[in-house]
């Protein structure tokens, strides 16, 4: 498999070109980063291109890919649904490409998505605390982003009641960012990685789901899953839970 990597001299886009240099079916064939020709891919005949660059310039990164017949392998955050519509618009001119995008790759933090749904109609309230490093562009991540919408789509399926709350004053932004109804809120301070905590509750208990990325390579091993099995995916895909056997 031909890789490209863009974002290559990132702090996850190093990671990743490591991680493909060591794969034994991969081949890095091209490391792009800002400022360089998008063309570099293509002249090297990138079957596959890994994206962790930044959300202002991920959308025009797509275009090319797509255009170019290069599935992709997107780590990259800020997916809302208008963006997502308009790749699948992209894609529809281009049978056979496919492209994931994948809030996160971690294994660990894959789980903990599942789990957070999983125990969501059980509990009368959930709601989701994230804390990463302050070089990052978006809040909330895109995992709390997805975790809310799991857990807001579960508890929809179970019929469950609106989670009680009864402020009724208090300072913007006190009580966090609303995602289809369940509260996120963000940290940012230097030191962290990038951790999450969805903590539940009922009468008389609370359950915390926490996870943490102490080190970057823990999204490797999900990308190489991601590049291993787009080929086989053309469209798009959401969460590399899609590619995993989970049930
Ligand atoms: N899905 C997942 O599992 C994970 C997702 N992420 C996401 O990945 C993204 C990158 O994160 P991170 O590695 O920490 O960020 P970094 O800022 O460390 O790396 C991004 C790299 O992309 C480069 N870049 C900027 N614009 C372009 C462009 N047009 N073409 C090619 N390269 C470009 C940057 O260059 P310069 O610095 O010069 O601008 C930089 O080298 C973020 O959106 C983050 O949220 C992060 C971790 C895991
Ligand atoms: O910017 C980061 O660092 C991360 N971004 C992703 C996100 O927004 O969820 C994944 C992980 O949290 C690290």
């Amino acid at each position: 498999m031909r890789v490209g990597v863009l974002g290559a001299r990132g702090k996850v886009g190093s990671e990743v070109c490591r991680a493909v240099e060591r794969a034994p079916d991969a081949e890095l064939v091209a490391s792009v980063d800002a400022g360089d020709d998008l063309e570099e891919l293509a002249r090297a005949g990138a079957e596959v291109v890994v994206d962790f660059t930044h959300p202002d310039v991920v959308m025009d990164n797509l275009r090319f890919c797509v255009e170019h017949g290069i599935h992709a392998v997107v780590g990259t955050t800020g997916f809302d649904q208008p963006r997502l519509d308009q790749l699948e618009a992209w894609l529809a001119d281009a049978p056979g490409v496919g492209v994931l995008i994948a809030p996160n790759f971690s294994i660990g933090a894959i789980l903990m998505m599942r789990f957070a749904a999983q125990a969501a109609p059980f509990f009368e309230s959930v709601e989701v605390v994230e804390l990463h490093h302050p070089d990052k562009a978006d809040a909330p991540s895109g995992t709390a982003r997805r975790t809310a919408e799991l857990i807001a789509a579960a508890r929809r399926d179970a019929g469950s009641a609106p989670m009680p709350d009864a402020t009724s004053t208090g300072l913007e932004g006190a009580r966090g960012a609303d995602v289809d109804g369940v509260r996120v809120h963000g940290l940012r301070v230097r030191g962290l990685v990038a951790h999450q905590e969805v903590i539940l509750g009922t009468a008389g208990e609370t359950l915390t789901i926490r996870h943490d990325s102490l080190d970057r390579v823990s999204f490797t091993p999900g990308v190489l899953a991601g590049i291993r099995a787009i080929g086989d995916h053309p469209g798009l895909t959401v969460g590399l839970d899609a590619f995993l056997d989970l049930d």
